[in-house]
């Protein structure tokens, strides 16, 4: 009970006192005394959209404080984002609320914690897109399919669960480039991944409840109790063997083969690549899983754009085969999968950092040592003072805003791509730590889309009456709808790839 009660209380509301008479705390959203901020916290976790939204409207391009996920954070808009942006590391810093949130240190291992190997690896995957784009394009009609045979026949339709079969079709994917055929094709593996990803999440939530000094030992009980990450540990541990027998040139050209060749050490640790393989599965598979699901509903429910899109997708493939530079001409693919982003992104907030020195903004506002920062994404998503019919879909929004400044720019305006950060559409972070892995969950999200355009019939069952089902908002994430289905049928012309 007590150490509940110091999880949820404030770290020490008071502890940022001024020193310096020109500095000021953030204003708090909600009360930070005792007993009223225990509901509070108990509140923020469960209806964190309402009450960043709430801050937002009431400090719009300033900042207020409120609880969050258990600690106090101060979270901006406007030009502070780009001063958390700017920030240096050992003031604002990423990997530190990185190792907190995913208790990197204990669940993967203090080299990953301290060194994040993993970067390198995606900046390595960026590189080899085009090549990792043909291994992608070979696993897809294997990963759908094999995907559908959970769902459930009606008529000529298969139904499935978005999420679940978005999850499968994505961990297909997402696994052949990390540890590629045929280990990526095992279902006892895929059961044990899949497992392994939520149950690294909750135990980092358990683990968080404990005292630093005990949570080594809480790890150590109960990874006893974790029988999913022991039988994925040892199917990789027997692929990495094998790889590791290969010569470096023999090897796959994958995320594995570039991890046993960047891992530190004469003899990698085994531990140690296991650990950076799956903190990757984790990070790739949530994210593009939940953004894709949030696609394919928008694209059901507004069945009225389906046909531009596949106009788009012929017109990018050019009487050829869908290949990685078609994709990048899909250019209302591309500005329909941004919106879907901006609508449904998939966290209330971004830019997330630990103050590791007291941080002052330049408004004079002083956040101490020890305490959180975040960005509001959602809301700025949904401000008319940045987007026309904020709360409508406009599929197109972001194709007609790069034609129109293309235009009269004689440039093209790329800001507007899919990939592309600002302080006003901040799905994928903003500055250094941006997202890396965004090119890739771009190529798989636009590769899958036009995929499924081309060979599948898609649409909403008859009871969701045409309505996208609604989106579900859960300690600040926001997840499509865990009970929509969507029907699924192949097209009976497969003569275009
Ligand atoms: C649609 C899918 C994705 C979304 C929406 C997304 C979003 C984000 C966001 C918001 C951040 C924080 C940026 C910041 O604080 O400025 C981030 C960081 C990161 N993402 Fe993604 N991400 C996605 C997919 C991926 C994939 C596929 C990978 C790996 C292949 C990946 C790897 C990472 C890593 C390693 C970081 C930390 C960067 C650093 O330490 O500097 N993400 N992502």
């Amino acid at each position: 009970m007590e150490t509940l009660r110091q999880w949820l209380a404030p770290s020490d509301p008071n502890a940022s006192s001024q020193d310096e008479s020109t500095t000021r705390e953030a204003p708090y959203l909600v009360s930070g005394s005792w007993g009223l901020s225990l509901f509070s916290h108990i509140r923020s976790i469960l209806w964190t959209d309402a009450l960043v939204q709430r801050g937002y409207e009431q400090h719009r391009d300033d900042m207020f404080k409120m609880p969050f996920l258990g600690s106090w954070a101060t979270v901006v808009s406007g030009k502070y984002v780009e001063e958390i942006a700017r920030a240096p590391d050992s003031y604002l810093s990423f990997q530190e609320i990185a190792n907190d949130q995913l208790q990197l240190e204990h669940l993967v291992g203090p080299e990953l914690s301290r060194d994040h190997i993993h970067l390198a690896l995606i900046r390595t995957l960026n590189r080899n897109l085009k090549g990792v784009y043909d291994e992608i394009a070979d696993e897809t009609e294997y990963s759908i399919s094999s995907a559908l045979k959970k769902g459930k026949d009606e008529n000529d339709w298969t139904s499935v669960n978005v999420n679940q079969w978005v999850g499968d079709v994505v961990f297909g994917l997402n696994q052949r480039i990390f540890v590629g055929l045929p280990l990526c094709r095992d279902e006892e593996w895929a059961k044990a991944g899949q497992s392994e990803d939520t149950a690294m999440v909750l135990r980092a939530y358990l683990l968080k409840i404990f005292p630093k000094s005990k949570r080594g030992e809480v790890q150590q009980y109960i990874s006893r109790f974790t029988s999913s990450m022991s039988v994925a540990r040892e199917m990789l541990t027997k692929a990495i063997k094998e790889r590791m027998a290969m010569t470096e040139e023999d090897r796959p050209n994958d995320m594995l083969s570039w991890t046993i060749s960047r891992a530190p050490g004469e003899e990698p640790d085994l531990k140690i690549i296991c650990g950076i393989l799956g903190l990757l599965s984790l990070v790739a598979q949530g994210t593009t899983s939940m953004s894709f699901g949030h696609a394919l509903l928008y694209l059901v429910a507004h069945p009225e754009h389906a046909s531009i899109l596949h106009e788009d997708i012929l017109q990018a493939m050019d009487g050829g085969d869908l290949t990685y530079q078609s994709l990048e001409r899909m250019h209302k693919l591309d500005s329909f999968l941004r919106e879907t982003q901006r609508l449904s992104t998939i966290s209330n907030v971004s830019l997330g950092r630990i103050v590791m020195q007291d941080f002052t903004f330049s408004n004079g506002v002083r956040v101490p040592a020890g305490e959180m920062i975040q960005a509001v994404a959602t809301g700025v998503h949904r401000d008319p003072a940045y987007y026309s019919d904020p709360l409508e879909f406009k599929p197109w929004r972001f194709y007609e805003l790069a034609q129109a400044e293309t235009l009269s720019t004689d440039r093209a305006a790329t800001k507007y791509n899919m990939v592309g950060t600002s302080t006003t559409y901040l799905t994928w972070g903003l500055g250094k730590h941006a997202c890396p892995g965004r090119w890739y969950a771009t190529m798989i999200m636009k590769h899958l889309m036009a995929y499924l355009i081309l060979h599948y019939d898609l649409k909403l069952p008859d009871s969701a009456n045409g309505q996208r089902p609604a989106d579900w908002n859960l300690t600040g994430a926001c997840i499509p709808n865990t009970k929509a289905n969507i029907l699924l049928r192949r097209k009976e012309d497969n003569t275009i790839n």
